[in-house]
């Protein structure tokens, strides 16, 4: 069946070029990525979302031009690199007009159907204009033709109202990092966007399939829910989870690395779940604690208040710092977790972008490492952590990191297991090393 498009024209589902085929810092053309953004397009998922942090535009100017298609056929997003709440990367452009600007050329296309701002970390000190300047760059785009559409992404109320009292134009669009685990990245801004007339998009939203716990408590609930809906609909729970998203009025940004998921895109709106069904995965998957968040973490983090009871032969380590470094060069890795107001955290670590040379291991090692108080962790430097789990599907669980008896590490990566190991060598130095925590 066809992709549905929303009453403006926006095809209600997605494929990104970003979390599995997120490249930054890698010159070296993805083959695959070719072959994949053409094989999406010659099948009909025409909606290709990709971004400047990506750093994929040859593979889509590539793809774009072996499809032949005539441009109105295919919808085309780009995002401008505003940068995170670290303020210590950004666009390799002056702003957002002349970002777009190169982007098209890049690309060879006449214009992007959509052009967000990657997110609101925007200030005069460092980018040269504000927030609300940057909107009227964006502005700028629509005007001369360049996008036809324009929207944020990560943008929580405060920004949309800084941006909406100056706007001449709304932004149409606000993606943000949404699926059943996680129903709100910022407080109330699903609501808020609704109301505003701000249609939503939801990257993420096989969360709960991809990184969720189906083995006990809410999410095995959850997850058994999702088989018995399988069973009723003879569809996946990929396709129910996407199903979902689309029955709450968002439009779900997925991706695959595998052709064969195309076809499961492709009959995501061939079925209905009821509005009982929908309701039901919307209760139990809102039980889910801590909210299961992937990305932006060190600035929406801070909302994921709980208290972690699960495991307490590890509270002695509550005391311990989160001593760790990263060598991460890429801009877009960001920090730790979420906080509980009873001091107790867990902060998760990742550091993948050290080893993201192609052709050895391109990671994200995502690990949840330890409690410490947020006394602690205030203390510790934004920038001297990261964190992240966008790479690549969940692949297994490493013994000896789990022997550490702390919550279960989390390897996301391309490469084969035993480079995989071998990184696990250099992240217990990074971690434990010269016994610092
Ligand atoms: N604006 C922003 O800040 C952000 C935007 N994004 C955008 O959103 C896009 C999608 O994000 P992403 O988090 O990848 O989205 P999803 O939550 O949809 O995850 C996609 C992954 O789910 C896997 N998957 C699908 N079905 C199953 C299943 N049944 N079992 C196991 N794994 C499954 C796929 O694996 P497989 O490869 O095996 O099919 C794929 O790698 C990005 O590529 C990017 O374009 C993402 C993050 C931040
Ligand atoms: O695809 C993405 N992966 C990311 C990781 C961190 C921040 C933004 C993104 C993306 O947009």
């Amino acid at each position: 069946m066809p992709i549905p498009k929303t009453s403006s024209g926006i095809p209600k589902l997605a494929f990104g070029c970003g979390t599995y085929y997120y490249k930054y810092g890698n010159n070296t053309v993805d083959e695959k990525l070719v072959a994949m953004i053409k094989a999406t397009l010659a099948k009909g998922v025409v909606h290709i979302d990709s971004a400047e942090v990506y750093n994929v535009d040859k593979e889509l100017g590539l793809a774009l031009a072996e499809s032949h298609l005539p441009r109105e056929d295919y919808f085309i997003t780009d995002k401008y690199f505003a940068g995170t709440s670290s303020y210590d990367a950004r666009s390799k452009e002056a702003n957002p007009y002349l970002h777009l600007k190169a982007f098209l050329e890049r690309v060879n296309i006449p214009y992007v159907d959509l052009y967000l701002l990657h997110s609101p970390f925007i200030k005069k000190e460092t980018h040269g204009f504000s927030l609300s300047e940057s909107w009227k760059f964006m502005e700028q785009c629509k005007r001369e033709g360049l996008a036809k559409r324009i929207g944020v992404s990560n943008f929580a109320i405060e920004h949309l109202e800084e941006i909406l009292k100056v706007a001449n134009e709304k932004p149409e669009v606000n993606q943000i990092e949404y699926n059943a685990y996680l129903q709100n990245q910022s407080p109330g801004i699903v609501e808020f966007s609704q109301k505003n007339g701000i249609l939503l998009e939801a990257y993420s939203p096989l969360g709960p399939i991809t990184k969720g716990d189906k083995t006990s408590g809410v999410g095995k609930e959850f997850d058994d829910y999702l088989t018995s809906l399988e069973s009723k609909y003879g569809k996946t729970k990929t396709q129910i989870l996407l199903n979902w998203v689309e029955k709450k009025g968002i439009i779900p940004i997925t991706t695959t690395s595998k052709e064969s998921r195309l076809d499961e895109f492709l009959d995501v709106f061939s079925f209905d779940l009821t509005p009982e069904e929908v309701e039901t995965i919307t209760k139990i998957g809102a039980q889910y604690k801590p909210p299961l968040r992937q990305h932006w973490v060190p600035e929406y983090g801070k909302y994921d208040n709980f208290r972690q009871t699960q495991n307490p032969t590890t509270t002695d380590q509550e005391k311990r710092r989160l001593q760790s470094r990263s060598t991460s060069s890429d801009p877009c890795t960001t920090s730790a977790l979420a906080v509980d107001r009873q001091d107790v955290l867990i902060a998760e670590l990742a550091a993948g972008a050290a080893c993201s040379s192609s052709d050895t291991v391109v990671s994200i090692v995502s690990m949840a490492i330890s409690r410490c108080s947020t006394q602690d962790l205030d203390k510790h430097p934004r920038n001297e952590m990261s964190v992240s789990s966008f790479k690549s599907p969940i692949t297994e669980l490493s013994s000896d990191l789990e022997s550490w008896n702390r919550a279960p590490p989390l390897v996301y990566s391309r490469a084969p297991l035993a480079a995989k190991r071998a990184n696990l060598a250099f992240w217990r130095e990074v971690l434990i090393g010269n016994g610092r925590w």
